[in-house]
């Protein structure tokens, strides 16, 4: 039993940011993390995928010399050096050691436990009780959300942990759920010479994105060999016996459509989902049935307690964790500065080509706003694209709210698709009028002068 200023549940990268900074500003703090401070990023989410995607992205890199450069043979991928990496550089073996050491070096006090709120200003760890003096701040993540598909808790599937953790990749995988977890691996795996199937329930992959995102990318995936099924769900999974090579069991995934997918393995990316009632939110005020926590625009879920993350619903990315963290440090030490805004929220799926969004889709500018004009520009009509050649597929959209004259949505497809999205995000975000946009001038030839075409297009 202890007494301390500021309680954080969770240290991902949204409470390990609030707690550690306000540590360092003088705060008694108590930090609270059942798993590895860090969270899911560094050790099962955005580090080690972006290492798998870089290493896949090398092989296809290799893959294109051919009628650009000569030729350099059959490339033989090897997942070792991608494994090893991962194991050495980005997790530790899955060792927080360093991020504990980090945060009590700065003043912080670190519990290994599940925390839980009891009350206004009081939060248990596995049974022992303290009190906070200023509040708690929930930032407790997600976990992977299985979805309730007869047989599938009787077979042994991946979810993102597993298949960020494979030492040893299996001949064929089947992927449930073409969001950014399942485009994303089932891009790098397919790389690296496993017969991939991806089944999205949606009309297309990544649903969230403009249409024509989704539906490039099931090209793309077709091309490089993934087998792509959308607008069909999971019915039934069975451990196949014939599926896995060498008399090892598989697994066989009967559809809504009643075909029958069958790989090795079986990864589970069908979104997330948030705990809010094991973390006593309840005893706070907030809805045990919620499915988010809900937060003001100071990221506030009652007096004395905060949330950040993805446990407010507001975006599942760990640069929302980071900004929400930034207004509740403030708000702890009673520092002005802009409420949360998420007009401008950025949004990149790592895939080859990248799928990069700010903002509104043209679906949701058109719902809610009167006058919406919308244009697009084709990468491999740009010069640079054109110069680019292989592996040039891709697009700029804008999306602009025609009464004011100022951009509220982008995409942008391509190769560096995140790295183009950087300038659109900068116009949503502070509402530069489209005449300036279109008065500027854009380096030729990149990848972001296809922003000058997409609002040239402009109808
Ligand atoms: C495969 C994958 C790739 C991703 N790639 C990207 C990317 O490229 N870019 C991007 O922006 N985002 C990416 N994300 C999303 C990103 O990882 C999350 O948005 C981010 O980790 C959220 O941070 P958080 O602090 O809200 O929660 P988390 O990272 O989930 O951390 C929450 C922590 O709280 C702990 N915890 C939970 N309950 C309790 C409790 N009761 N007591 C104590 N501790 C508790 C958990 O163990 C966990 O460590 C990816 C996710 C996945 C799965
Ligand atoms: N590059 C990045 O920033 C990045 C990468 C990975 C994950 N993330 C974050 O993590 C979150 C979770 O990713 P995710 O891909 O797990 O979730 P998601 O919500 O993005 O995608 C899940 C997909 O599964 C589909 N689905 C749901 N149930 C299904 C079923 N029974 N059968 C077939 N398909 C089904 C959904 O239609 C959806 O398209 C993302 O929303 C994103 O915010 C970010």
């Amino acid at each position: 039993m202890g007494t301390f200023d500021i309680a954080v549940i969770g240290l991902g990268p949204g409470g390990e940011h609030v707690a550690g900074t306000l540590a360092e500003r003088g705060l008694r703090v108590l930090g609270i993390e059942d798993r590895l401070v860090g969270g899911e990023c560094p050790y099962w989410g955005c580090v080690p995928s972006k290492m798998m995607i870089r290493a896949a992205n090398a092989l296809a890199e290799a893959r294109r010399v051919d009628g650009l450069a000569g030729s350099i043979g059959a490339v033989r991928p090897n997942w070792a050096p991608v494994a090893d990496r991962i194991r050495a550089d980005a997790t530790d073996s899955w060792d927080d050691a360093v991020a504990v050491d980090r945060f009590v070096g700065k003043g912080g006090t670190f519990v290994r436990g599940t925390g839980r709120i009891t009350g206004p200003g009081r939060v248990e760890v596995d049974g022992l009780e303290h009190t906070l003096e200023r509040g708690v701040v929930v930032a407790t993540g997600t976990r992977p959300a299985v979805p309730p598909v007869d047989g599938l808790a009787d077979v042994p599937y991946w979810t993102n942990h597993e298949a960020i953790e494979v030492e040893e990749l299996p001949a064929s995988l089947v992927v449930l759920g073409g969001g950014a977890v399942g485009c994303e691996l089932a891009q790098v795996f397919a790389r690296f010479g496993v017969d991939v199937s991806i089944v999205e329930a949606g009309d297309r992959l990544l649903p969230q994105e403009e249409p024509r995102a989704g539906d490039l990318l099931a090209d793309v995936f077709r091309a490089e060999g993934i087998t792509v099924r959308t607008g069909r769900s999971a019915r039934r999974v069975d451990v196949d016996p014939a599926a896995g090579p060498d008399g090892r069991d598989g697994v066989a995934v009967e559809l809504s459509s009643s075909e029958t997918v069958r790989g090795e393995k079986l990864l589970v990316a069908t979104g997330r989902t948030v705990d809010v009632a094991a973390t006593g939110l309840e005893s706070v005020g907030v809805a045990a049935g919620a499915l988010t926590v809900p937060v003001d625009e100071r990221c506030r879920v009652t007096d004395g307690v905060w949330a950040v993350g993805d446990v407010t619903g507001e975006g599942a990315f760990t640069h929302v964790a980071m900004y929400q963290a930034g207004i509740v440090i403030r708000d702890v030490l009673g520092e002005d500065g802009p409420a949360a805004d998420y007009r401008a929220l950025p949004r990149v799926t790592f895939t080859d080509p990248e799928v990069a969004s700010v903002g509104l889709s043209e679906r949701a500018a058109r719902a809610s706003l009167t006058r919406v004009r919308v244009g697009t520009a084709q990468v491999p009509s740009t010069a640079r694209g054109w110069i680019h050649k292989a592996g040039n597929e891709g697009f700029v959209t804008v999306v602009e709210d025609a009464d004011r004259g100022v951009l509220v949505g982008a995409t942008a497809v391509g190769p560096s698709g995140g790295e183009v999205l950087g300038a659109l995000a900068v116009a949503v975000h502070a509402q530069v009028p489209v005449p300036t946009l279109r008065s500027m001038m854009y380096a030729y030839p990149t990848f972001h002068r296809g922003i000058e075409d997409a609002l040239r297009d402009l109808a």
